[in-house]
């Protein structure tokens, strides 16, 4: 159980994310959704520290894990995989090697910088690749890939780190609607599958209402919706994404059906 306890972050003035209390139970697939600037992304940030609350605490299993350091933290972050909207991938790195970034924590930095993979951790990421329908691009460079290609590598190297959360801002904002579908597929076979807890950024509400179990609404750094997608009325929508609720509500956007989970971009 991860808990987010009346978690408030300030820049300046400003508050990002405001008194945020939220229980979130192992192998959910939390969708986190509202209008730009709501205090999505600072809300993930600092679930793994990449950000500091100003107020509050966050426990997992009712540890408090805000005031780690050192070794502590560094675990930390390992248990929370971030999937970022631009990949993070090291361009000029082949995939494979890409993905075998994931084990740093597991094999210790020394060995990686040396490339001393062994050959299980090469199976762990060409396995990895190969359940996202990918493994035939171990050897290519990263940056030669397509942004969905990309994006699923991001994805394989999260899984081999072996997470218990993976967050993702926006992981699909520069996609494509195919590529958007194949990506959101595979986070939903690691959540299924693994049973790893997923909190996704979204900017869709369609998405969000397809692929999520619990949709959480922000509107100005607070939580204003928190439920079941069935129980986000078209109002509530309209209310939480204000002015740019056309664009969300109703989009009529084209997602086609899954090409299969597997499919290759
Ligand atoms: N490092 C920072 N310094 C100053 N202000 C920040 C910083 N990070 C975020 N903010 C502000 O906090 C508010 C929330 O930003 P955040 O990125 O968390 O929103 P968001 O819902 O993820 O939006 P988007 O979908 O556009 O990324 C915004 O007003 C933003 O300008």
């Amino acid at each position: 159980m991860l808990t987010i306890d009346k978690v408030t972050r300030r820049f300046g003035a400003k508050a990002a994310v405001s008194d945020v209390s939220l229980e979130i139970a192992d192998g959910a697939f939390i969708g986190v959704i509202g209008r730009s600037g709501a205090g999505k992304s600072t809300l993930l940030r600092m679930i793994n520290r990449l950000q500091e609350p100003s107020e509050g605490r966050i426990l997992c299993d009712g540890r408090d894990v805000t005031g780690l350091h050192g070794a502590d933290l560094r675990a930390w972050r390992q248990s929370c995989a971030m999937i970022f909207q631009q990949f993070n991938l090291v361009g000029r790195l082949d995939v494979l090697t890409n993905v075998l970034m994931g084990r740093l924590n597991h094999v210790g930095q020394a060995r990686a910088l040396l490339k001393l993979w062994t050959a299980e951790d090469k199976a762990i990421a060409l396995s990895a690749l190969e359940q996202f329908d990918i493994g035939s691009l171990a050897s290519q460079r990263a940056e030669s890939l397509s942004g969905g290609q990309q994006q699923r590598v991001a994805i394989a190297r999260a899984l081999v780190q072996e997470p218990k959360f993976i967050l993702a801002d926006e992981p699909i904002a520069s996609l494509d609607p195919r590529n958007t579908r194949i990506v959101m597929d595979a986070l939903q076979r690691i959540n299924r599958h693994y049973g790893i807890t997923v909190i996704c950024n979204l900017h869709s509400l369609d998405l969000a209402k397809t692929y999520c179990d619990r949709l959480v609404g922000m509107a100005q750094g607070r939580v204003v919706f928190d439920g079941v997608p069935a129980e986000l009325t078209s109002a509530a929508a309209r209310e939480l994404y204000g002015i740019e609720a056309d664009d969300v509500i109703d989009s009529h956007t084209p997602v086609p059906a899954a090409a299969g989970v597997f499919a290759t971009a």
